[in-house]
């Protein structure tokens, strides 16, 4: 399904105006649903009935994009998944992030530090996928450490487990799309937040899957910021494009 794009630019305008005076959203309300979309559309690629694997590895990054990993770590766990959450560098700038880990402990979700034995994960057969929540529309190359490192790390597996990316690839020009000479993420999914970014116009087509996800935006305010509204079918959280 062709799909209309929004500039890194136009797409942060696009979050100051949800998250302000008019609209009101607040960032929890915005990262529960993008959250909750990159688990159902997880869930609708790699169903339990069919896969018969439940392990999932969530990467989880420093800002809001690891955030979204973290939301979708919780979900991942009710529907079902045995998710496990690498989350290297916690921001404590944000006291909320820190509620999220809680609730991965309460829902019994091991949430694995710098210095545990993550790579563990990315090769075992019991894992159906890894979810990229590292980073999203805020990166600006070039990569710095442990990160650098851990997208290695994701390159050398891609192949072989599904990589299901959260809004960007993570590494990729927001706009551009993948940056020459670096090793670039491919991942088999792409949920796209509110509306693609145009790196996403740099998928390539028999590899990726791509979905929009974010279901919180009105008909009239899609139009404002240039592209059609999604058509959602019936109470999904996630369109695949
Ligand atoms: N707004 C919305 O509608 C919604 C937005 N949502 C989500 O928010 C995401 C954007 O979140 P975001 O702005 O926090 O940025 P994000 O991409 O997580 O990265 C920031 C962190 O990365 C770091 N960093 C950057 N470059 C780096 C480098 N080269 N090497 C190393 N580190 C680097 C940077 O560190 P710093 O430069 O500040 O030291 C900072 O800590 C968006 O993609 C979507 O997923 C959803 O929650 C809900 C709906
Ligand atoms: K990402």
């Amino acid at each position: 399904m062709a799909f209309k794009t929004i500039s890194a630019q136009l797409a942060a305008k696009l979050d100051q105006e949800l998250m302000g005076p008019e609209i009101g959203f607040t960032l929890q309300q915005l990262m529960e649903l993008a959250g909750l979309s990159v688990a159902q559309a997880v869930q609708k690629q790699y169903p339990i009935s069919i896969y018969q694997k439940r392990q999932i590895l969530v990467v989880a990054g420093p800002g809001n994009n690891g955030g979204d990993g973290l939301v979708c770590a919780r979900h991942l766990a009710l529907f079902g998944y045995q998710p496990v959450v690498y989350y290297p560098k916690r921001s404590s700038k944000i006291e909320f992030y820190s509620q999220l880990v809680r609730q991965l402990d309460f829902f019994g979700v091991p949430v694995l530090g710098s210095d545990d034995k993550w790579t563990h994960y990315l090769t075992s057969p019991e894992t159906v996928c890894i979810v990229d929540a590292i980073f999203g529309f805020s990166f600006k190359p070039p990569m710095r450490e442990p990160f650098g490192s851990i997208v290695s790390e994701l390159v050398k597996v891609q192949n072989a487990v599904p990589i299901v990316s959260v809004d960007i690839p993570t590494g990729w020009d927001v706009d551009g799309g993948p940056v020459a000479g670096t090793d670039s993420l491919a991942p088999s999914v792409l949920v796209s937040l509110t509306v693609p970014k145009p790196c996403a116009n740099k998928l390539q087509a028999g590899r990726t899957t791509h979905f929009v996800g974010g279901r919180f935006v009105s008909a009239s305010f899609a139009k404002k910021f240039g592209f059609e509204p999604f058509p959602y079918p019936f109470t999904d959280q996630v369109l695949k494009l």
